[in-house]
């Protein structure tokens, strides 16, 4: 679902063009009972907003949510907002914002349709409600995965990069936005401005709210970021000071008091979905389902408990609320991600496609117990075992029912691995071991150039493309220095033990050879 593609005229909820053939409220009786929604989208109200209407929202947040609703009786529905791709909020609608997630094990499949969306709108062409919605008491909770690239941070993590062209163009808009709803703007009598990023969005709407009744709210990452939610809190608060509103000090008092910015931790692998995979719904299901999903059967969600307003009962689908996530946090994006991610790598330079590809050879199973074995020096204590967190992720990565494509994975990987290796790279108790080694020296591979593309050797796609690619020209001995330059990672760059370690692996895996 990710990319920019063409626009499509948003349909009116249960209006417009609807193949008869597809998901529908009406139709929702003949499906067979065990695959009908736990609720009824009809008896259910927008009291939570999501942005991201990805794969992984509709296999987790919606599901959790569906099961709090079923729970307790509570008219909780979501309004998922797409910040890119309209074509994702013309399928909703067209389909009565219905879909199923498939859980797939080496057992079987089972579908079920998720009846917790109640509405679909485009972060840009549907401003004004959105700015209405996050603005009424009625919704307490905001939601988000909209990958790392959406928080617009500078590179390796932290504020708001102001010099990112997207949020210049958003600061421009947000003040003709403010002039345009009468408050003393930077921009008297100019037309209001359209915010197309999400912390520009967000901030936008949270000011509505604040200047509105200023009710509590909670604003929640469900990204794999470090420190989530300080992160988000962080680029809103950044825009809403760069906006310079006459009001923005006010603003920020506010986003410290009475905005909630909770960490989560959240896990269940859902890979892109597929034609095939829609087929198969549909055989399933007896009719089409164009937003369909699947995903293992793990799923886990570990919130911190620092709510302002009031939540959703999460807790009916399995969620943790806990004073403390960053154990849970690190141990998930070190070893299930940061594993992930060196798994992805190897297995491309191996000529694999899938993680289930990988786990099937002599060397993927070895690497996530080695890789895991080293990284679990970094973690902190308080959370899940180190070890048997790695053999439950041996038999997760195995389940070959669950197609995850490598090159998804590896996408963005100058964004990912910040989160999933460095810090652990940096950790002075202990020098890196062979196995973050191996991993980085296939992530270095994997940047190479590729001539007949253009773009990186594997087709992985990635904000910071170019500068990788640039990388491979000059001395061949510095190429990993620089490419953990780009990483925002200097430090690692200078440790010489560390970068002649690494470029020692790349003749091999140039070859499409493991090293053992
Ligand atoms: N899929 C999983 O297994 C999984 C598991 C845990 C966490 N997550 C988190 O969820 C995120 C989304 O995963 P997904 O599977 O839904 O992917 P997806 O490609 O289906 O959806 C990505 C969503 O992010 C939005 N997005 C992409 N780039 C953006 C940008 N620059 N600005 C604003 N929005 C942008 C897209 O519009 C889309 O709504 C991941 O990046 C990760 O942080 C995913
Ligand atoms: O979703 P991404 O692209 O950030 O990362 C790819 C995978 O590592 C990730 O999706 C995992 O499958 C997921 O985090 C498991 O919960």
């Amino acid at each position: 679902m990710n990319g920019e593609n063409p626009r499509v005229v948003p349909q009116p909820p249960g209006g417009g063009h609807r193949p008869s053939s597809h998901l529908s409220l009406n139709g929702l009786g003949r499906l067979a009972e065990v695959c009908r929604p736990a609720v009824d989208p009809r008896d259910l109200r927008a009291r939570l907003v999501h942005v991201g209407l990805g794969a992984f929202h509709r296999a987790h947040q919606a599901v959790y949510t569906e099961a709090a609703s079923a729970a307790t009786g509570s008219d909780a529905g979501i309004v998922a907002v797409a910040p890119r791709d309209a074509s994702v909020v013309a399928r909703a609608r067209a389909q009565d914002h219905l879909f199923s997630v498939t859980t797939r094990s080496p057992e079987g499949a089972s579908p079920k349709v998720v009846g917790s969306l109640v509405g679909a709108l485009h972060l840009a062409d549907d401003a004004a409600e959105l700015n209405r919605l996050i603005a009424s008491p009625e919704v307490t909770t905001v939601t988000l995965t909209v990958t790392e690239k959406g928080y617009h941070r500078v590179p390796g993590g932290g504020p708001l990069d102001l010099a990112d062209p997207r949020i210049a163009s958003d600061l421009e808009a947000a003040g003709q936005a403010v002039s345009a709803a009468g408050a003393r703007g930077t921009r008297p009598g100019r037309a209001a401005g359209v915010v197309r990023t999400v912390p520009g969005a967000l901030a936008v709407a949270l000011a509505g709210r604040f200047r509105s009744s200023g009710a509590p709210i909670d604003v929640v990452s469900c990204d794999n970021l470090d420190g989530n939610g300080p992160a988000l809190a962080t680029v809103v608060r950044d825009f809403v000071t760069a906006a310079n509103w006459p009001d923005s000090a006010r603003i920020v008092e506010w986003l410290g008091r009475d905005v909630g910015f909770p960490s989560t931790v959240v896990d269940r692998i859902v890979p892109a979905t597929t034609p095939d995979d829609l087929d198969q719904a549909q055989a399933a299901l007896g009719t089409r389902d164009d937003l369909a999903v699947s995903g293992e059967p793990y799923s886990q969600w570990v919130l911190e408990d620092a709510f302002r307003a009031v939540r959703p009962a999460w807790e009916h689908g399995g969620a943790q609320f806990v004073a403390d996530v960053v154990p849970f946090q690190l141990t998930k994006l070190r070893l299930l991600n940061g594993s992930h991610s060196g798994l992805a790598y190897l297995g491309l330079a191996a000529g694999c496609r899938t993680i289930g590809d990988v786990l099937a050879t002599g060397w993927g199973e070895t690497f996530v117990r080695g890789f895991g074995a080293e990284v679990a020096a970094s973690l902190p204590p308080g959370g899940p075992d180190p070890a048997q967190y790695v053999e439950a992720l041996v038999a997760r990565f195995a389940n070959t029912a669950v197609r995850h494509e490598l090159r998804q994975i590896g996408a963005d990987g100058s964004l990912k691995l910040p989160q999933r290796w460095v810090q652990v790279l940096r950790d002075s108790s202990s020098r890196p071991g062979d196995h973050q080694i191996l991993a980085l020296a296939a992530w270095a591979s994997a940047t190479r150039p590729d001539a007949s593309s253009g773009g990186l050797l594997f087709g992985t796609p990635d904000p910071a493309a170019d500068a990788l690619m640039n990388c491979w020209t000059g001395s061949p001995g510095g190429v990993v220095a620089r490419l953990l330059r780009v990483l925002g990672a200097p430090d690692l760059a200078d440790d010489e033990a560390l970068t002649s370690a690494t470029e020692a692996l790349l003749p091999d895996l140039a070859r499409g050879v493991i090293p053992s």
